[in-house]
C-alpha cells in the first residue's frame, strides 16, 4: 500500500530543472525527505498537492492523480509550508477556525476541532493572542495545527523545524512523531538536516538535483554491522598494542579488518582502531581474553553503526549554507556498504572508507 507514488516525474523551470524523473513510492507512517536547499523538495510537494502541474510523468495520493483530482487530495492532506505565512493581526484561535472552516468544517466543528488541535501541538493560553507576536516556535506550531485542524490522511510538513533552536527542534520532532503515533495520520516531513530523520523518521527518501538518490528505512541506514571497532592502550611489552591484538585474534581465528579513517580526530585517523568482525557473543570473549593477555588496556570495544550523516559529505561548501550543524546536512552522497546495497547506482561512488 502506498500513500504518495510517483513515475517517471519531473518539473522544469526556464532555468532549472527542479524535479528529473523522479519515481519514488511511499508507504504509510512517517517518512523523511532529505536534501540540500534547492534539491526539489517544495516543488514535489506542490505537484502532489495539484498546486503546480508537472512538466512530465505522473503522480497520485492517497490513490488520486495530482493531474486532476487536486481538490480531493487538498480535502484529504494537510500541508505546512516552510515559509512564514501566518496573518500576525489575528489569534491562532482565529486563524486555525477560518482554515478549519475553509476545509469545509461546519461552524462548531471547526471551533472544537481548533481547541483540540492547537491543545495538540502545545499552545495554551497564547492562543487568543495575535500571532504577530509569537515566538518561531509558536508559529510553527500555530503552522502544524492548520495542517492537521481538518483530520487529514496525510500531511506534508516543509522543513518545520526551520528556524527553531534545538530545544524547539527537539519538541517539533516529538510532536511530528505523536501525529502519526496518536491519530495514525501519514507524515511527509523534509529536512536538511539528517540527524532529524534518523530519529523521527520510519522511512528516507533523499533527493539531490531534483533526482532520487535512496529511498530505504531508516533502519537501513543507521543499520547496526557485524564489525566492532577496538581500541587498545601499549604496554611496555607492546609498544605498538593494536599491531599486537590483531595478530593474537588473526591467529585466534578472528576475521581482522584494516583500521579504517573516517576523519580527522577520530582514533581510526591516526591507525587506533582495529575492526574486527563479529561473529558472535564469543568474539567479544575473545576480544576481551586476548587483551588481557596481551596486558593491553580496552579502551573501546563497539558495534559499528552506519548512521544517515555518514550517508552523505558536508554539502555546506557547495551550497554556502554554512549554519552551524557540521556533519549533519544533507548532500550528495558518498559512501558506504550500507548504501551501496539499496542506492541508486550514482549514489554509491566506489572508493569511500568504511567508518
Ligand atoms: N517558481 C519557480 N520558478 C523558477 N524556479 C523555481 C521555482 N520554484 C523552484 N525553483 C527552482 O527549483 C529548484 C528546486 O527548488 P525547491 O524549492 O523545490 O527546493 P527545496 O529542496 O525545497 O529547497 P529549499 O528548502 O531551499 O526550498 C531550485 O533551483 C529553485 O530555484
Amino acid at each position: 500500500m502506498t500513500v504518495i507514488a510517483t513515475e517517471s516525474l519531473s518539473k522544469r523551470f526556464p532555468r532549472v530543472t527542479a524535479l528529473d524523473r523522479l519515481s519514488v513510492d511511499i508507504a504509510p507512517g512517517v517518512t523523511g525527505l532529505v536534501g540540500a536547499n534547492g534539491a526539489g523538495k517544495s516543488t514535489l510537494i506542490k505537484i502532489l498537492l495539484g498546486l503546480s502541474p508537472a512538466s512530465e510523468g505522473t503522480a497520485a495520493v492517497l490513490g488520486l492523480d495530482v493531474a486532476t483530482e487536486g481538490g480531493a487530495i487538498r480535502e484529504r492532506v494537510g500541508y505546512m509550508p516552510e515559509h512564514d505565512c501566518l496573518p500576525p493581526d489575528v489569534s491562532a484561535t482565529e486563524f486555525v477556525v477560518h482554515m478549519a472552516r475553509m476545509s469545509g468544517l461546519p461552524p462548531t466543528a471547526a471551533r472544537e476541532r481548533t481547541a483540540d488541535t492547537l491543545r495538540h501541538v502545545g499552545l495554551y493560553e497564547e492562543r487568543y493572542r495575535p500571532i504577530g507576536g509569537y515566538s518561531t516556535g509558536m508559529k510553527q506550531r500555530v503552522k502544524l495545527a492548520q495542517a492537521l485542524v481538518h483530520d487529514p490522511q496525510l500531511v506534508f510538513l516543509d522543513e518545520p523545524t526551520n528556524g527553531l533552536d534545538p530545544a524547539g527542534r527537539d519538541e517539533m520532532l516529538g510532536l511530528i512523531r505523536r501525529v502519526h503515533r496518536d491519530f495514525g495520520i501519514s507524515v511527509l516531513v523534509t529536512s536538511h538536516l539528517l540527524g532529524e530523520l534518523e530519529r523521527t523518521c520510519d522511512h528516507v527518501v533523499v533527493i539531490d538535483g531534483g533526482k532520487l538518490l535512496r529511498s530505504s528505512a531508516t533502519d537501513e541506514f543507521t543499520q547496526a554491522t557485524t564489525s566492532l571497532a577496538i581500541e587498545v592502550t601499549d604496554s611496555d611489552a607492546h609498544p605498538d598494542g593494536l599491531s599486537a591484538l590483531r595478530e593474537a585474534l588473526t591467529a585466534a581465528g578472528a576475521v581482522t579488518g584494516p583500521a579504517a579513517g573516517p576523519g580527522e580526530g577520530h582514533p581510526a585517523a591516526t591507525g587506533r582502531l582495529l575492526y574486527v568482525e563479529a561473529a558472535g557473543e564469543e568474539t567479544y570473549d575473545l576480544v576481551r581474553d586476548t587483551v588481557a593477555e596481551l596486558g593491553l588496556g580496552l579502551v573501546r570495544m563497539e558495534q559499528r553503526r552506519h548512521r544517515i550523516a555518514e550517508v552523505f559529505r558536508d554539502a555546506d561548501h557547495e551550497s554556502g549554507h554554512g549554519s552551524g550543524h557540521e556533519g549533519d546536512r544533507a548532500a550528495a552522497p558518498a559512501r558506504t556498504d550500507a548504501t551501496a546495497r539499496t542506492a541508486a547506482p550514482e549514489a554509491a561512488p566506489a572508493g569511500a572508507p568504511d567508518a
